[in-house]
């Protein structure tokens, strides 16, 4: 591992010699346990500790298949997928592993008694398998997280479409959070070259989820001038889309939890924005019953703030605690979009509000592979930045996920895997410094 790291700080070091390294016969990886899977029962989802759950382990080298490659992994971030496998929430991530093993010869190797997780990398090719001319040992990437297989015809138009499409690290093995990890080819683009490793390394998942949800057709198809309500604002995905919002000519009214948060809002450019906490919303009565009068409350604040106008697109991942809101607040004609439920997936919601006002809800999931691409390419065009306000070690991994299921985080958390220090990887300097204030801008708040 040494002398891979070394071959990538040297930057002289040519495709044959990164071909020539010998590969270690294992790793250091994050993972959780199977035979741990029922280690929460019975403990409330707030109070499972992802640092219980979470360990770093020495694991094997998975053999490389067609179309595969293996990449020296120099930094990784925190999504909330890897909460929910160290939760083992919704349903234990082991079951995916499973049914992904029974697919194939080649698959099997995904369903072990260990989940190496992480759904983001920014990091350098080792190796590529039979099949891969586009990228060569030595290439400065970074990974999304589509696994397709594509052999159906149902995927061909959009990727995401594929059944057999999963999320690398989260529905298949050997994910980020480690020192290597395996992709398919098809998953690497061009690793932006103004960004350090950990800052390349951040955006990936939730900016390419963001992307396709709010601004591709196949989502909101967000136009300028949309009045867009986005929930978690300063998160890891509301972070991307507040930009997206602002990049793209239309008003973002963020919501968020606390001055802090707000401020950071603000810094980006957003003039609207709504404090929950202080506003005090409620918008569940009890377990059962929600209470329409909070919503009408937070629709006047909205108005308030557009002079008026409601609410064209929400971007809903809140779920449960929010969706009656959202659907409420939506303008006639306008759409609500979704890719989760954080706060619980059995949603309730006024349909009278919906049905009579023409509005839809738009189910969104990550981003097809010309999404993700795109979403890429506006980060290395410095037009998008990350987001990044923290970053732990591989070691600390735990409290990173911790941090991130307490809400306690801003945008997003990184890990350095390989990478010896923070700040490393930047290869293009001076439109490094064109952007530095909003690359910096989470940074240590
Ligand atoms: C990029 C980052 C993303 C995120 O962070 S997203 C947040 C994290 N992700 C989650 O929380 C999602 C976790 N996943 C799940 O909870 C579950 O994964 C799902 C609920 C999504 C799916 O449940 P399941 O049981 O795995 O799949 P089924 O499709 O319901 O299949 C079960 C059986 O039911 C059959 N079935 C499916 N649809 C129908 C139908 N319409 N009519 C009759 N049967 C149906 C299937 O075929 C299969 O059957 P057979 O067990 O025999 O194979
Ligand atoms: N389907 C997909 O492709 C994807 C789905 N996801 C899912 O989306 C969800 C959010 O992910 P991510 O943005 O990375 O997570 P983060 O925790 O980084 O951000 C979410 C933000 O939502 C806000 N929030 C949390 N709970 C509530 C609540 N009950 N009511 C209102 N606001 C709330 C918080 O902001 P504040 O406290 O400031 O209001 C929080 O910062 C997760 O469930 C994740 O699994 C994520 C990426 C892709």
């Amino acid at each position: 591992m040494k002398e891979i790291l070394a071959a990538i700080q040297s930057q002289d070091a040519t495709s044959a010699d990164f071909a020539n390294i010998p590969l270690p016969d294992s790793y250091r990886a994050i993972t959780v346990h199977k035979d741990e899977a029922d280690m929460f029962a019975g403990v409330a989802s707030r109070d499972k500790d992802p640092r219980k759950s979470l360990h770093l382990d020495e694991v094997a080298l998975p053999e490389l298949g067609p179309g595969e490659a293996l990449v020296a992994v120099m930094a990784s971030s925190v999504n909330y997928n890897s909460v929910w496998t160290s939760i083992f929430e919704p349903v234990s991530t082991f079951g995916f592993l499973e049914r992904y093993g029974r697919l194939s010869e080649l698959t099997k190797r995904h369903d072990l008694p260990y989940h190496i997780i992480g759904s983001d990398l920014a990091g350098v090719v080792l190796r590529t398998g039979p099949g891969v001319n586009a990228w060569q040992p030595g290439d400065e990437v970074v990974a999304h997280c589509l696994s397709v297989e594509l052999e159906s015809s149902d995927g061909h138009n959009d990727t995401m479409l594929d059944p057999e499409q999963r999320i690398w690290g989260f529905e298949t093995n050997f994910g980020g959070l480690a020192e290597i990890a395996l992709v398919k080819s098809n998953q690497l683009m061009p690793k932006p070259d103004h960004l350090s490793w950990e800052e390349a390394a951040s955006p990936g998942l939730v900016n390419s989820t963001a992307y396709r949800q709010l601004v591709s057709r196949n989502g909101a198809g967000m136009k300028q001038g949309d009045n867009v309500l986005i929930w978690g604002a300063s998160g890891g995905l509301g972070s991307y889309a507040t930009q997206f919002a602002l990049a793209g000519g239309a008003n973002p009214i963020c919501v968020v939890s606390s001055p802090e948060k707000a401020e950071i809002c603000r810094s980006m450019g957003a003039d609207a924005v709504i404090d929950r906490n202080a506003e005090g919303y409620k918008f569940w009565k009890n377990e059962n019953e929600q209470d329409p009068r909070e919503w009408k409350r937070f629709g006047s604040k909205i108005r308030e703030l557009t002079g008026g106008e409601d609410i064209d697109i929400v971007f809903e991942h809140p779920g449960r605690e929010t969706f009656g809101a959202s659907v409420y607040v939506t303008r006639k004609g306008g759409t609500i979009t979704t890719c989760a439920s954080t706060s619980g997936y059995m949603h309730q919601y006024d349909n009278r509000y919906l049905w009579m006002s023409l509005k839809r809800i738009v189910g969104s999931h990550f981003a097809n592979y010309r999404e993700a691409w795109e979403a890429n390419r506006l980060i290395a065009k410095g037009k998008i930045h990350p987001t990044l306000s923290k970053v732990y070690s591989l070691e600390d991994t735990g409290q990173a996920a911790y941090d991130v299921h307490r809400n306690l985080h801003q945008g997003k958390v990184g890990v350095l895997a390989l990478a010896p220090q923070e700040g490393l990887g930047v290869r293009d300097t001076e439109k490094r410094a064109q952007h530095i204030d909003a690359i910096n801008r989470f940074r240590n708040i």
